[in-house]
């Protein structure tokens, strides 16, 4: 019998998640039925979507959802061999069993020294967001200067690095200075600290005098709107997402993007990673192929331990990392 640790939501965020929010948890697992894998995590994935969708899809004791990297340890279905790491949807547990239809085995070809809690971010559902972003949506070509907020994080450091192999002239935003350090040191052209800088108007035109070709939006809010009035006629805007909203407890309100759009003949688009499951092997296949040769950089921000995730939640909304945010259980 094995007895697992889960962290549950215990009462729905109101604002900025709070450590008494969640609840820890054990929970005992019954033996494994034929066909079932008895899994135990390896490294945890801590995520923006978390904030917004507890609220859409969860309700107050429900284990929180998440992804990890996690190995089999026991196994009862014969495509599953013990020892073997996988991306799970498992939610916030040590262990926890499948049946192995949702779990999915790292890129072939994944070298041992790698990190495998790169299957979270570079490598995984974030990296894969900037890949499809960048080409699909913001359809990106030599020449054109791309702008990204939060850019020092883990969507938005696969970003510009990406829009540079592309070609593109790229400008990073980010809340603190060593954040600016380390986009300068993975080849941004221009990076600045939005929380520093006097007039973010000003820091855009600055970095970009002639505008922006491209803007992937991974914040919304007023850096968006201070980003929209400088781009170049027909630039394509990619909504990735809009993470200064998700602690909001009231909507925010204008300026509104109308105005700015009509006359620049603007394109939006919001999009969802998973728009591209179909093509999921081949992007992943890339990233990988761009890891392993140096050409993307990776950073990780480790928690230790199990016991820290809400802290390392908290720690992410709250922008103390730099690259993708993981828990080592
Ligand atoms: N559309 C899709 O399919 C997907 C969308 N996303 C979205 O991409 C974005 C980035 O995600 P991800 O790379 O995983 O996270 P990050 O690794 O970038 O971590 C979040 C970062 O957001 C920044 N941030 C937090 N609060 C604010 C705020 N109020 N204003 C401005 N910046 C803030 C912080 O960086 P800083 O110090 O720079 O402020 C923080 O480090 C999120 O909006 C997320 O929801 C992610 C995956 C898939
Ligand atoms: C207003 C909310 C915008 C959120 C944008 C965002 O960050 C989306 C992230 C999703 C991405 O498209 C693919 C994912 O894996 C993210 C969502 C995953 C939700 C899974 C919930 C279920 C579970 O883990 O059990």
């Amino acid at each position: 019998m094995v007895t697992a640790k889960v962290w549950v939501l215990k009462k729905h965020f109101e604002g900025f998640p709070k450590t008494s929010d969640f609840e820890l948890k054990q929970i005992e697992l019954p033996n494994l039925k034929d066909g079932e894998v008895l899994l135990e995590s390896v490294f945890l994935s801590v995520d923006p979507y978390m904030r917004p969708y507890s609220r859409r899809d969860m309700k107050e004791g429900d284990i929180m959802i998440g992804t990890q990297v996690a190995r089999i340890v026991e196994s009862k279905n014969p495509v599953f061999k013990e020892g073997v790491f996988v991306v799970a949807r498992g939610g916030w547990r040590t262990h926890f069993i499948s049946d192995g239809k949702d779990l999915q085995l790292l890129p072939s070809g994944w070298p041992e020294s790698l990190p495998k809690s790169l299957a979270l971010g570079t490598i995984g559902m974030p990296g894969l967001t900037a890949y499809f972003g960048l080409l699909k949506v913001c359809k990106i070509k030599p020449g054109d200067t791309v702008l990204v907020n939060a850019a020092a994080g883990a969507v938005g450091s696969v970003v510009g690095q990406l829009a540079k192999i592309g070609g593109c002239k790229v400008v990073g935003s980010a809340g603190s200075d060593d954040k600016v350090a380390y986009l300068k040191k993975i080849n941004f052209d221009e990076a600045f600290n939005y929380k520093t800088v006097q007039s973010l108007d000003e820091a855009l035109r600055k970095a970009s005098p002639d505008g922006y070709d491209c803007f992937f939006d991974n914040v919304g809010g007023e850096f968006a709107t201070a980003a929209i009035k400088q781009m170049k006629k027909y630039g394509r805007i990619a909504i990735c997402g809009a993470i200064s909203q998700y602690n909001e407890s009231l909507p925010q309100k204008g300026p509104y993007v109308q105005v700015p759009m009509l006359f620049k003949e603007l394109q939006m688009e919001g999009f969802i990673v998973t728009r591209w499951d179909s093509h999921r092997e081949e992007g992943l296949k890339a990233l990988l192929k761009w890891v392993v040769e140096g050409k993307v950089k990776y950073c990780e921000h480790v928690t230790e331990g199990f016991m820290n995730m809400p802290m390392a939640f908290i720690g992410m909304l709250k922008g103390e990392n730099i690259g993708k945010a993981v828990v080592k259980v």
